[in-house]
């Protein structure tokens, strides 16, 4: 008797959860939006085992699935909407944005590290947005100019003494050294510290950065869980970053903040401005520095000021956005370029004939002048947009626009951007790196939503010209004084790590460096 009674227990019990999962699973089917079959057993495994990354996922719906403007898939046994259209798609970004404003993150998760800029949503968001951009005003970032300018010297430099050692040449993946370079970069920028990664990789910045960005699966279901799958991280328990880089930031935040205010020590750095923040609730335009036709929302807006742990969120999420981003965009057109000697060629003669007219001074001005460069750093970012896909969140349940689909609020929208960057209807022949698809001519034959590698919309990245400035300046830098080839041991073709939440290559980028036999520099 008693077993009979666990058996119908057991068997109702079963009922109850396929028909919970089917439903669960069916939520795209009821609602007519194509995609990928759905089950449990389809849908978790390769995320789940880190064997295919979201950025993966998004492109192989996105090519299976490219003519239709959405496509509907599941993570976590939720629905995720998959956007391919490129209007619908400036709808949700730009015109919509009010309703898709989040990007995924939970406001409730107890990482420190997790109250960042780009986790936030709804006017936490909002609020923190406006107080944050005067710290990446045009005027700013001249101001920084000679800092970052400084690091690629030293990096320079570091190449140079190798070259010399190594009877003329360097040979070295240039990812890590990359790495290295914008960490640098980003130390100074932030925290007015001089990290000295270039000449000692074994700072303790540089192993805080590569334990941020390691592609471990730690790493990588932390980032997942995150973005996708808020449900469950009260049960799984995960934070966004791991407890190392959780006690460094902390650590290292509550020291600078400490000392600077001791000592009332004022640098020009992005600490001085996140100080000024906790301290007065809003950044005051800086009429030295800034230029007069910048607009200042933030005096106007909410002066609630940020206390320590708001600090410490947005040191983080700057540092690793700073170098992650900067150094593989540097280290890929490097590549391209060693694969490419016609580009090389053209941004060699470029870099020379732009230095010899600003008397061989690398300026902010004489960087940000370079055509061809900007060309190059742009089919980078198309090649390799440091975030293969971003995503939204739907605020209310409403139609999805331009079409009769109903999305429920809480549902994660994806825009594959990587997949974008490779639609051959957009990009003729998309594997081959050819900077002069950014021509003026070329640019106007595109819809402008099927590039989008700092995003778009609000919500679009913060520092997309702090990035490009340090990666020009980084590039020119190098130029001016080598040549690059690709190395024997020197992979063809790309493969992206799968377990990077950022794109990353799987494989290293060896590069030799060579000695150019005159200087453009003075
Ligand atoms: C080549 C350089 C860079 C690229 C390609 C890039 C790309 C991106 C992308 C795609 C997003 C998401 C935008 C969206 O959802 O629409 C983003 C957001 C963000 N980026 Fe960048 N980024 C770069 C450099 C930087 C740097 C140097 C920093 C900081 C020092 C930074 C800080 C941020 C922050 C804080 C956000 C969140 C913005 C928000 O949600 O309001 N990024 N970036």
């Amino acid at each position: 008797m008693l077993v009979l009674i666990l058996v119908g227990v057991v068997s109702v019990l079963a009922t109850a959860l396929y028909l919970f999962l089917d439903r669960r699973y069916s939520v795209w089917k009821r609602r007519g939006v194509p995609g990928p079959p759905a089950s449990v057993s389809l849908s978790v495994p390769k995320l789940l085992l880190g064997q295919e990354s979201m950025g993966d996922i998004a492109e192989r719906i996105y090519s299976e699935f490219r003519d239709s403007p959405i496509a509907g898939s599941y993570v976590f046994g939720s629905p995720v909407l998959h956007l391919h259209d490129p209007e619908v798609i400036k709808h949700v970004l730009i015109k919509d944005f009010q309703d898709f404003n989040g990007r995924g993150g939970d406001s409730d998760n107890p990482d420190p590290l997790a109250s960042n800029l780009f986790l936030l949503h709804g006017a936490r968001w909002r609020n923190l947005r406006v107080k944050l951009a005067p710290t990446f005003t045009s005027g700013k970032i001249k101001y920084m100019f000679d800092t970052f300018n400084k690091c690629s010297e030293n990096m320079a430099d570091y190449l140079s003494e190798k070259i010399a050692a190594n009877g003329g040449k360097h040979t070295e993946d240039a990812r890590p050294l990359m790495i290295r370079l914008f960490v640098d970069t980003i130390c100074s920028v932030v925290f007015g510290i001089e990290s000295n990664v270039i000449k000692n990789p074994d700072s303790e910045f540089f192993h805080a950065a590569l334990e941020a960005v390691k592609p471990s699966y730690p790493n990588f279901f932390r980032a997942l869980v995150a973005l996708f799958g808020h449900d469950w991280r009260k049960v799984v328990r995960t934070g966004f970053s791991s407890a190392d880089s959780q006690a460094f930031f902390t650590k290292i935040v509550e020291e600078t903040v400490e000392y600077r205010e001791k000592n009332n020590v004022e640098r020009p750095d992005m600490m001085n401005l996140l100080i000024q923040l906790k301290n007065k609730g809003f950044v005051a335009p800086d009429k030295e520095v800034d230029s007069q036709d910048e607009k200042y929302e933030a005096v106007s807006g909410d002066l609630q000021k940020l206390d320590i742990k708001d600090v410490t969120a947005q040191v983080f999420v700057f540092f690793l956005a700073g170098f992650e981003s900067s150094s593989g965009t540097t280290s890929f057109t490097l590549y391209e370029m060693a694969k490419q000697p016609a580009v090389l060629a053209k941004a060699l003669e470029e870099v020379d004939r732009t230095l010899k007219e600003h008397n061989g001074k690398i300026s902010y001005e004489s960087v940000m002048s370079m055509t061809y460069l900007d060309k190059c750093v742009s089919e980078t970012l198309r090649m390799y947009p440091p975030l293969g896909f971003v995503s939204r969140e739907a605020m209310v349940t409403r139609k999805v626009p331009l079409t009769d689909v109903t999305v429920d609020k809480g549902t994660r929208v994806v825009i594959p951007i990587h997949a974008l960057h490779y639609d051959p209807k957009y990009w003729p022949n998309p594997n081959l790196y050819d900077p002069e698809r950014f021509s003026e001519e070329q640019k106007k034959t595109r819809p402008s939503q099927v590039y989008l590698p700092f995003g778009d919309g609000p919500r679009i990245c913060i520092a997309a010209r702090l990035g490009v400035a340090q990666i020009k300046t980084a590039l020119v830098t190098l130029l001016a004084k080598f040549t690059v080839v690709p190395n024997a041991q020197c992979v063809d073709k790309v493969k992206l790590h799968p377990r990077s939440f950022a794109t990353a290559p799987q494989y290293p980028l060896n590069l030799t460096f060579v000695a150019r036999s005159k200087r453009a520099t003075v």
